[in-house]
């Protein structure tokens, strides 16, 4: 179902000034959860831009067709962390244990939420929770939505795979050198024992077949005597 008239307005972070202290909130929040996975604080900051990372107006205009309209259907943030403010008419809902629970409004505090990205890098320890907007029958709604996004050209993995990888690429000389010793000398041994056993096999073969070769020639000899 569609979304009953929400219009928004969008505001990149490169305008250098309207988001500012969204853009120092979204990194000290992700800082501190990255953190307590066991990561760098700056782990996401690395991965994400300013110039993608947007902040954006909703607007949800009253609706007396039918309280049950949707103002924004139901969606995960595909983001790393949405940070939100809405104002005091209400109609934000999250699921929790399969669900819909109304998100109480606080005009005073802000909501934040995890994205797909975040779950995804870590590891699906933090959970991008659905959520919708249901329209108001009486009064219009404002809501600001900041939007932490990673920049187009990275690459994004789960931290534990990503830790695992650079790990590995730190390890990745120490164990080729002593891969190749290893099997160097097993290689080495195993290949003088293999001509070994083949010389021995051969020459074997070769005086059998020289014996039987000076049977045949002596047999096929006619008689001297
Ligand atoms: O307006 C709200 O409370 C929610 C907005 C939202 O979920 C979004 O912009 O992705
Ligand atoms: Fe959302």
């Amino acid at each position: 179902m569609a979304n009953y008239g929400a219009s928004s307005f969008v505001a990149t972070g490169s305008d250098g000034g309207i988001c500012s202290s969204h853009v120092k909130l979204a990194k000290l929040l992700a800082g501190i959860l990255a953190n307590n996975l066991g990561h760098r604080k700056e782990s996401l900051e690395d991965i994400c831009d300013l110039s993608t990372c947007f902040l954006r107006l909703n607007r949800y205009p009253a609706c007396p067709i039918s309280p049950e309209m949707f103002g924004l259907v139901p969606h995960t943030d595909s983001d790393f962390l949405t940070i939100l403010c809405q104002d005091q008419v209400g109609g934000l809902q999250l699921m929790k244990d399969s669900k819909w629970v109304a998100v109480k409004p606080n005009p005073e505090a802000l909501i934040v939420n995890i994205g797909d990205l975040f779950q995804a890098w870590s590891n699906d320890v933090y959970k991008s929770v659905e959520h919708k907007v249901m329209a108001n029958e009486k009064m219009e709604r404002y809501s600001i939505a900041y939007f932490m996004c990673p920049s187009y050209d990275s690459l994004i993995g789960s931290c534990s795979s990503s830790a695992a990888a650079a790990h590995l690429r730190n390890l990745l000389p120490s164990i080729e050198s002593s891969l190749f010793e290893n099997t160097g000398t097993k290689f080495n041994r195993m290949f003088r024992n293999l001509v070994t056993k083949l010389a021995s096999k051969i020459s074997s073969s070769i005086s059998f077949l020289y014996l039987a070769f000076l049977l045949i020639l002596k047999g096929s000899k006619p008689n001297s005597q």
